[in-house]
């Protein structure tokens, strides 16, 4: 869709602001041209002229006031007076009635393409997300779409400027076609001799946009990766590039502006000499009968006066509307469905799980790409049963739990629900069913309340309360300033990992999803958390159709079966104990590097004494450092104990692995604290 056409489009959606605008557009032209047309003879009658010249002019004029002729004396000249009030009052309403339906227009397509783009990014699939960066998409939503609308009122001004243009021409023609031939063939030449600024205007438009989808991208970046920014101490290198970026985009806009300043004094040196020449072809053609025509050429000179700001105002327009031309491309393109991926929505509603779910042969490749990311892959999971997906990373694993809720359509083979294809469903009644706790939970800068009870804004305060305390997340919460009312940050930045884990899960059980999706990720958590993070999944878990990414074998022994992929296929399948049976199996090599390669102690501390002392001596930072260290491991170790207190540890052989750490643990505790103190007179005080 080009430009035009998608203004076009969204124009015809409000023909009645459309058809008012071109009205008052074209009344304003007419009350402006007969107000100008009608101040010579009011002149002239004030100086005592009796219009004998008009009258040997053109017909029509000669027609036109000879309607005053019926007024006797002075009232001819008063009823002209309050002809010209009378059209320049019309003329200046019109155009503020003009202007507010304009700026009105302009706004509603804005407006309208604002909401067809939020729909359009609402509906499209997530491969599109996956190739456009996230500040590209920003800028166009707020700056692009903002620049086309500047573009759609310089559209509007335009059509303004061409509606008077027209108007002016007519009265010149009425008065001498001759000259208006020749005025039109200069005044061409003027809106020629433009094309340079416009054409440069354009490209400068171009680099604009660029620039400032440039700048945005980097600022969202940067915002979003602001803790690795500041971890590498890269801050002065964003800095500079953010400045050039906004150097670049200043420079564009400067060139901009040059341009577009270097028109109106072109267009007024122009203009003028347009008028001399008009004169001089005037004298030449109208030579014999120059004073009967004197007050014609009058006339005719102060409408051309009048016209040539208008063809002043329509170059600079042309040139503004070049520049942000390229805003609207983008736009246009944006707003196309065509050239985006957008699935078919079936319409079978989705309401329970009866039988299971069934990847049936299904092969995919993501969206161009050749290499199958899945291989044949035919795996059943019946209603009610967890299954668990292991594997190496990149074997696939998330691809096929990104099938599940189709962010994807398989290339070959399909996924049924009770034997029905999942793309004969209307995805949004599946989602409904559907919850997804996966490792990085998105949480809204919003409260504890708000993120649990987000999908289910109906839930009363008794079920939420019930869903925090089944996600083990009610203490915590319990201790935050404002409980259920407490706001949690960007993105939950004022709370754990292991609490916005919690979050999420409470959220899950609250919707009480048919199906479950768990990107179960457990290990980038302390003992404590991850316990309690646990306990809440299996508590998720229960009785629900679940596909579990597992990343801890420890953690899917109770799966129902266990899928080991490699590669894009399912090599094995199987319960825990079936699986370790083959130990030459791919699952028992996975299980035995697991648990090999487990450190003795999950609290390491630093024994070296002269490590200690290198540290106690070294800079203040760097003994805070230390003592960070052994009051987060004090704080580990106390979570193994008081786990074991409560009697939260299923099985006699992780008890007794606790107890060693914990022990352990104590143990090397021990050791620091003896170096501490034989160092500690050397520590200067401050
Ligand atoms: N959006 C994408 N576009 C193209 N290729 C992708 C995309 N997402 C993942 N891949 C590729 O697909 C393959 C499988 O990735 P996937 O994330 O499914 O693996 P995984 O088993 O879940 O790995 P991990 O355990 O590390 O999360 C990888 O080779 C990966 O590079």
């Amino acid at each position: 869709m080009s430009a035009n056409r998608l203004l076009l489009k969204f124009a015809l959606r409000y023909p009645l602001l459309v058809v008012s605008t071109v009205v008052l557009s074209f009344s304003g032209a007419l009350f402006n041209g007969v107000s100008t047309a009608l101040i010579v003879p009011l002149l002239l009658g004030f100086l005592g002229e009796d219009g004998v010249a008009l009258k040997k002019g053109p017909p029509i004029l000669a027609q036109f006031m000879s309607a005053f002729d019926r007024f006797p004396g002075d009232w001819r000249f008063i009823a002209m007076l309050g002809a010209v009030l009378l059209a320049i009052i019309l003329k200046n309403a019109t155009n503020y009635v003009s202007s507010l339906v304009g700026s009105y227009l302009s706004r509603s397509l804005v407006n309208g393409m604002r909401l067809d783009g939020l729909q359009l990014l609402l509906d499209v699939d997530l491969d599109f997300y996956s190739k456009n960066k996230l500040g590209n998409i920003v800028n166009l939503v707020n700056q692009e779409i903002a620049r086309t609308s500047g573009a759609i009122r310089i559209a509007i001004g335009m059509f303004t400027n061409v509606m008077n243009i027209f108007i002016f021409i007519v009265i010149l023609l009425i008065l001498s076609w001759q000259l208006t031939l020749a005025a039109t063939g200069l005044l061409a030449i003027v809106s020629f001799s433009n094309q340079y600024f416009i054409k440069r205007a354009k490209g400068f438009g171009k680099i604009l946009s660029q620039k400032s989808a440039a700048y945005t991208s980097k600022l969202l970046e940067i915002l979003a990766g602001i803790r690795l920014v500041k971890t590498v101490s890269r801050e002065e290198q964003e800095y500079q590039k953010i400045e050039g970026y906004i150097r670049e985009r200043e420079k564009a806009e400067l060139q901009s502006q040059a341009n577009y300043a270097a028109i109106s004094p072109l267009n007024e040196i122009l203009g003028i000499l347009t008028v001399l020449s008009i004169v001089l072809i005037g004298r030449y053609l109208f030579a014999d009968r120059i004073d009967a025509i004197s007050t014609i050429m009058l006339m005719y000179l102060l409408t051309l006066f009048r016209l040539i700001p208008f063809v002043g105002n329509l170059n600079g327009a042309r040139s503004k509307f070049a520049n942000a031309a390229p805003s609207s491309e983008i736009v246009a393109d944006f707003l196309r469905r065509d050239n985006k991926p957008i699935m078919k929505r079936g319409h079978l509603q989705y309401e329970r799980l009866e039988k299971g779910i069934h990847f049936e042969n299904l092969s995919f490749a993501y969206p161009g790409q050749v290499d199958l990311v899945l291989n044949e892959i035919d795996l059943w999971i019946p209603k009610g049963k967890s299954i668990a997906l292991v594997g190496a990373s990149g074997a696939g694993k998330s691809t096929m739990a990104d099938l599940l809720p189709r962010f994807y359509d398989p290339d070959k083979g399909r996924i049924t629900l009770d034997g029905k294809d999942l793309r004969d469903f209307d995805i949004r009644s599946v989602h409904q069913a559907m919850g997804v706790v996966s490792q990085d939970t998105f949480l809204f800068n919003n409260t504890v309340r708000y993120n649990i009870s987000y999908g289910r804004e109906d839930a009363t305060e008794e079920q939420i309360v019930d869903a925090t305390k089944r996600a083990n997340a009610y203490e915590f919460i319990n201790q935050l300033p404002d409980g259920l009312d407490t706001d949690i940050g960007d993105r939950g930045v004022m709370l754990s990992g292991g609490q916005r884990q919690r979050l999420a899960i409470a959220r899950a059980l609250l919707r009480d999803p048919d199906i479950l999706i768990l990107d179960e990720a457990t290990s980038a958590l302390d003992t404590v958390s991850e316990r309690l993070v646990q306990q809440a999944i299996d508590e998720l878990c229960r009785e629900r159709t679940t596909l579990v990414i597992a990343h801890r074998l420890s953690t899917v022994q109770k799966a129902y079966q266990i899928a080991v992929m490699e590669k894009g296929q399912i090599v094995e399948l199987g319960n825990h104990e079936e699986l370790l049976k083959n130990q030459d199996g791919h699952y028992a090599r996975l299980y035995n590097m697991q648990f090999s390669d487990k450190p003795k102690s999950r609290i390491v501390l630093p024994t070296n004494e002269a490590l200690i002392r290198t540290s106690l001596k070294a800079s203040h930072e760097l003994r805070k450092r230390f003592s960070y260290e052994v009051r987060s491991r004090l704080n580990a170790m106390l979570g193994s104990l008081r786990l074991l207190s409560d009697d939260l540890i299923d099985t006699p052989e992780e008890q007794q692995e606790l107890l060693e750490e914990s022990y352990e643990s104590a143990m090397q505790l021990l050791k620091m604290t003896q170096s501490f103190e034989e160092n500690a007179p050397k520590i200067p005080l401050r």
